[in-house]
């Protein structure tokens, strides 16, 4: 856990670069018509106006605590004229202040959603830029659960910030004027015990001063495990939904191998964790809330009590006694700021931790590409794919693979073979760029256009144009164009479904999926075509009928297949083997003749 400094300053790394945003953007005033401006103007003007309207309410409490005094003090001596006018007095100041109270939540919340989404912006960018979120995905624990991070995490960060930073502001200005009121009225009504006075200058500043301190400090050493508390309970939260969102992905398979029973116990299992610390923080607030329920009934009569000798002797009015009252409540409740706020500051601090975490790993997996030793990709091959004295290792650092030459010429077909486990899909994740792990140089020709085609394709969740133009947009190729590769590739039938949305990842057969890998790659026409099992899923004949295709339809292309099937080697024209050396696997024959 953090220190608060250490807490704040992660605040201020995550908060400021939204006022210093220099991306225009669009503001829409009522009638007033849309702006056009900086960014960071529209949220410095939003936050202004935030604590503008926070600072006036606080004025306007200033002036009923005086009303108060005024207003008793007419009740006391029943003075019908003095009454009503200051009923009509209330009123202007109640009317202003429901005018400052409406204004404040919702200029509050239009600066929460335009923090939100630029914020959500940034951090989708970090997360998917270069292939950061596979990286980051590679290096472990500390960027779990992502969706929770940008879906969650910036929500309750903005709101928070907003609520505590606005709220402690409006503590600090509150409690500096109602001391100085209370102090004057301390001189007013000095203390007096059994008809003695006491002169303490201010003594009922620190009365107040000294039971709000107490509190505070009482609520902190009971409250503080909540911070962590919190903390693991968004995580275990996170964690059952994400097993969760696994079984409904996984359904099929689930149902087929007849896993429910398993799967009921592992989900349980994990909510056995949610369940547990949800109790350690019942435990935790059951023992808070005894204090600070405790504390706030005390704190109703803890005014009168201190100001009542004064009252009874006679040094002031009814209106002193409430106008005090109301004072030491102001100066309390302001101290007490963080007796109130103490779980949503735990929460908030946690969600400060996750956030700045995500950044850090964010920023770790950047520089994974940039600090070597690393697996690099020039783009300066002379038209071949190459890899020479290249070694791929594991993100531990593990070594994996050893590459003392792999060259793959433009227009040659070749078939990488090799045990399970040996690397060969590693091999073509350094191809692409993505497998920084390791040591040495990949050359790729400069403006070669490559394209992976992965043994379970992604199917993005939408229409079937979607599926089949992803990675470009759908609407990118002409739906005839659509309909005739789907023809080509036996998925002709599907043709007439292309606005179709559905959950196509999941609805499509394995044989299907990888089909319409093969009708993706005839539409984008890549001249470097590296085919990871691509084919695996389907009988042999289907195979042989997709790989004929790919000769017609894109003959110039290259193509580098892994397959395990030795039907495969006729289709191209050398094998690649990796075989085991020692405790790692290399690249034993650099151009062996078809098999
Ligand atoms: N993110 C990772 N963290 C740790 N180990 C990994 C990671 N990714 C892959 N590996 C390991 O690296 C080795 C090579 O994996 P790779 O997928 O390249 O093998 P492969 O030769 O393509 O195997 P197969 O023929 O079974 O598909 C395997 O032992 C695998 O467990």
């Amino acid at each position: 856990m953090s220190t608060v400094t250490e807490t704040l300053a992660a605040t201020w790394r995550l908060a400021a670069p939204y006022f210093r945003a220099d991306d225009i953007g669009e503001v829409s005033v009522g009638p007033l018509g849309r702006f056009r401006l900086r960014e960071k103007w529209a949220g410095r003007g939003l936050l202004a106006a935030v604590i503008a309207i926070e600072l006036a309410i606080v004025a306007i409490t200033v002036a009923l605590n005086a009303w108060n005094a005024r207003f008793y003090d007419a009740l006391q001596n029943r003075n019908w004229d003095s009454f009503v006018y200051e009923l009509g007095f209330f009123c202007v100041l109640a009317a202003v202040f429901i005018l400052l109270a409406v204004y404040q939540i919702y200029l509050n919340q239009w600066l929460q959603i335009r923090w939100r989404r630029w914020m959500t912006e940034r951090l989708l960018g970090e997360w998917l830029a270069g292939a950061n979120h596979y990286r980051m995905q590679l290096l472990g624990e500390s960027a779990d659960n992502p969706d929770q991070r940008i879906a969650e995490d910036i929500q309750l960060f903005v709101g928070r910030t907003l609520s505590l930073g606005v709220g402690l502001l409006s503590a600090v200005v509150t409690l500096i004027s109602f001391v100085g009121i209370l102090w004057a009225l301390s001189a007013q009504a000095p203390l007096m015990i059994g008809g003695t006075t006491f002169a303490i200058p201010g003594y009922l500043v620190f009365a107040a001063l000294i039971y709000a301190a107490l509190g505070t400090l009482l609520t902190h050493l009971i409250g503080r495990a909540l911070v962590r508390l919190n903390f693991d309970q968004q995580r275990f939260e996170a964690d059952f939904r994400v097993s969760l969102v696994r079984v409904r992905e996984n359904a099929e398979q689930i149902a087929l191998l007849e896993g429910e029973e398993a799967e009921r116990t592992r989900l349980m299992d994990r909510f056995a964790n949610v369940m547990r610390n949800w109790w350690a923080i019942m435990d935790r607030q059951k023992r808070l809330t005894f204090f600070t329920a405790g504390y706030s009934q005390v704190s109703t009569v803890f005014p009168f009590i201190v100001a009542s000798p004064a009252y009874f002797a006679g040094a002031f009015q009814l209106g002193g006694l409430m106008q005090t009252a109301s004072a030491f409540g102001r100066v309390e409740n302001s101290l007490a700021f963080f007796i109130s706020a103490y779980t949503s500051f735990a929460e908030w601090r946690a969600v400060v931790e996750r956030l700045g975490g995500f950044e850090a790993a964010a920023r770790a997996a950047r520089n994974v590409p940039v600090t070597p030793p690393v697996v690099a990709v020039a783009r300066d091959g002379a038209g071949a794919v190459s890899a020479r004295d290249v070694a791929l290792a594991l993100p531990d650092g593990r070594p994996l693979l050893k590459v003392e030459d792999f060259t793959v010429a433009a227009g040659e077909r070749v078939l990488v073979t090799g045990p399970s486990g040996s690397g060969k899909s590693t091999l073509f994740r350094a191809v692409g760029g993505i497998w920084p792990f390791g040591d040495g140089v990949v050359r790729v020709p400069d403006g070669a256009n490559v394209m992976l085609l992965p043994q379970r394709p992604y199917l993005p969740v939408g229409s079937l144009r979607a599926a089949v133009s992803f990675p470009a947009e759908p609407g990118t190729f002409p739906d005839a164009e659509i309909a005739q590769v789907l023809g080509e590739v036996g998925m002709a039938e599907f043709a007439e479904r292309l606005d179709e949305v559905s959950l196509w990842g999941q609805r499509l057969s394995g044989g299907e999926q990888q089909r319409l890998a093969f009708a993706r790659a005839l539409l984008h026409a890549p001249d470097w075509l590296f085919l990871d099992e691509a084919t695996a899923s389907l009988d042999e004949a289907s195979e042989a009928a997709l790989y004929r295709l790919l000769s017609e339809r894109l003959p110039g292309v290259t193509v580098v297949s892994i397959g395990h099937r030795s039907t495969l080697a006729e289709f191209h024209g050398r094998t690649v083997r990796l075989v085991r050396d020692g405790s790692v696997h290399r690249v034993a024959v650099a151009s062996s003749q078809a098999a």
